[in-house]
């Protein structure tokens, strides 16, 4: 919690102005009091109506400071609060996004969103009651206490009773909220879980009939949440009646001891009306401070979990001393590469060795899981490699900047993603200052003119939630047209033809050939007409690279190719 505090730095005055507010606010409600028994005592006694009016004006106007104070220190620690939360959210935000994909996958992307948004509104609010508290609940603890000494010391002595007392209360309800509070944030990731997989997953969901299942799954997390929650709430709903219990047993003893006391002519009725005052004042400020003692466990429960996110250091950062590149464009080299998942026994990619130029095709062909698409997303440096070495132009990609070697490349990625917005916006995702004409070009080459132009507003058809208004296939072609636009050095298609007919996809791949001509081109695929004219062909089997040669080469010298070759071709295809 004490950590982002330093998120505050920017609001420094305003805190201070609202500290200054609190703390005059507060002098006042101390003063009150004092005032009521100067009018008891003295102008009721004396039956002095000028005295009373004078002092009844002046506490009319302490009472009206006092408030003006309160509501200008609310409304600038709430706005001072929002935009802390706000600074804070767009840091994580920032954060997350240096993460590589280890990072994701360590924290989960349900337990991201919750704690970008959840968990900062948590500590939002007790910001906000914090900023209030910090001056009042000292200021009125302390100065009840003095206040009521200089009323009468001796009654005071009820405090040495009282104090302790609520003390251990407060003590021991947070020792009980305390775990429940921090399960809470862990309830509620999952929560977001499930939620996010069914929104997400809603059609298999619904095509396997497993919407009991996953009613099921959704109420049993959200059972454990509720449950959680109303535990918690037990004991913060305890609270207050044995708040109020000490409280009315203190005005029982003062009352008591008090009336004695005046009987015996050592205290007066004023004073004794104010002592009550200062009584409540004091237990209402270790009210409050028991309220931050609620709510400080399940911000800073929040707030350790923000600052996992922001803690977190991403594995892939930028070298400290960036390589200059050559001239070079467009080359790839895998030198001796291994790698292997976090955890996994097993590397996902085995000795991987092999070159690539400009103007050259080369297609990575192989079985699921045998590492193809791992291959490519090292080459982006999505991961790092274990050992061995990847250059781009002739530098390890380690040593380049993220961004310069992302410019290179142009990756239409397995699973086509896009975005909220137009169909001409989705294109120019990959080039801010493409014009409406390199966005025709990018979408004709990816064959995406004929279902463009058949919608309702062409280019400026919204795409709605990410694309889920157009066809896979349609994706995919927009997703190649993405890449296209950008005229990268390095173009890489994850398995990006395989939602097209054989009729596109022949087509686009003839139409990407002349566009692309000066470019190289990785191409991951699984149908072997799609690889039959590349320049070279690698075959990757179990992480392994089996073969390497063009489709004439391979089909003689290489068993899996063959295989793979005749699984999918017949006899007369293949002659
Ligand atoms: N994020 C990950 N964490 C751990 N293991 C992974 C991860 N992604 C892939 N793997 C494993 O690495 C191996 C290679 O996976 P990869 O996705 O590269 O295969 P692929 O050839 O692209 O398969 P496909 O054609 O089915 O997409 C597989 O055994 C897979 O289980």
């Amino acid at each position: 919690m004490v950590q982002l505090l330093k998120f505050l730095r920017p609001y420094i005055t305003t805190v201070a102005i609202v500290l200054i507010l609190l703390f005059f606010q507060s002098l006042g409600e101390l003063y009150l009091p004092t005032l009521m028994s100067d009018i008891v005592d003295k102008g009721i006694v004396n039956g002095d109506t000028p005295y009373i009016l004078k002092i009844g004006g002046l506490m009319l106007l302490v009472a009206l400071g006092g408030t003006i104070c309160s509501i200008t220190a609310t409304f600038l620690s709430s706005k001072t609060a929002a935009a802390f939360s706000r600074d804070l959210r767009g840091k994580v935000f920032s954060r997350v996004e240096t993460y590589s994909l280890h990072e994701f996958d360590k924290i989960g992307t349900a337990s991201l969103i919750t704690r970008t948004t959840n968990d900062i509104n948590q500590v939002q609010q007790v910001m906000i009651m914090g900023l209030r508290m910090m001056v009042s609940a000292p200021m009125m603890c302390i100065g009840g206490i003095i206040m009521a000494v200089s009323k009468d010391a001796k009654l005071s002595l009820i405090f040495v009773v009282v104090i302790p007392a609520l003390a251990a209360l407060i003590f021991s309800v947070a020792r009980k909220a305390l775990p429940l509070f921090k399960v809470m944030q862990g309830k509620l990731d999952k929560l977001n879980l499930v939620l996010r997989e069914n929104l997400i997953g809603i059609r298999v969901i619904r095509a396997f009939n497993r919407v009991d299942h996953e009613k099921k799954r959704f109420n049993d997390a959200n059972r454990d949440l509720t449950e959680n929650a109303i535990r918690v709430n037990k004991i913060i709903a305890a609270i207050m009646p044995m708040m109020m219990l000490v409280m009315n047993f203190t005005t029982i003893a003062i009352i008591w001891f008090g009336s004695v006391r005046i009987d015996n002519g050592n205290m007066q009725v004023g004073d004794m009306m104010a002592f009550i005052q200062y009584a409540m004042q004091i237990m209402f400020s270790l009210i409050m401070v028991s309220m931050m003692f609620v709510m400080v466990p399940r911000a800073s429960a929040s707030a350790v979990r923000i600052n996992e996110v922001l803690d977190m250091v991403p594995e892939i950062v930028d070298a400290d001393e960036i390589k200059e590149m050559d001239r070079k464009k467009g080359f790839v080299e895998f030198r001796n590469v291994n790698f292997y998942y976090p955890g996994a026994e097993q590397p996902a990619l085995q000795d991987i060795t092999f070159h690539v130029g400009p103007g050259e095709i080369t297609a990575i062909i192989g079985g699921t899981g045998s590492g193809k698409s791992t291959l490519i997303n090292l080459i982006t440096r999505f991961y790092d490699v274990n050992a061995g070495s990847i250059l781009v132009d002739g530098v390890d990609v380690r040593e380049m900047s993220q961004e310069s070697l992302r410019a290179k490349i142009g990756l239409v990625p397995q699973k086509a993603v896009l975005f909220t917005g137009t169909v001409a916006d989705n294109i120019r995702y990959g080039k801010e200052s493409a014009s409406d004409e390199e966005i025709r070009r990018a979408a004709e080459t990816a064959q995406a003119m004929e279902f463009i132009s058949g919608m309702e507003n062409g280019f400026e058809s919204i795409l709605a939630q990410g694309g889920n208004n157009v066809s896979g296939g349609q994706k995919q072609r927009l997703a190649i047209a993405r890449a296209l636009v950008r005229r990268p050095e390095i173009y890489i298609f994850d398995d990006s033809f395989s939602a097209l007919d054989f009729k596109t996809d022949a087509k686009l791949r003839a139409a990407l050939k002349r566009e692309t001509k000066e470019a190289t081109l990785l191409i991951v695929a699984q149908r072997v007409s799609t690889v039959i004219d590349a320049d070279r062909i690698i075959v990757l089997d179990d992480g392994k690279i089996v073969g390497m040669g063009n489709h004439k080469e391979l089909l003689k010298g290489c068993m899996v190719y063959r295989e793979i070759v005749t699984s999918q071709l017949s006899e007369e295809e293949i002659a």
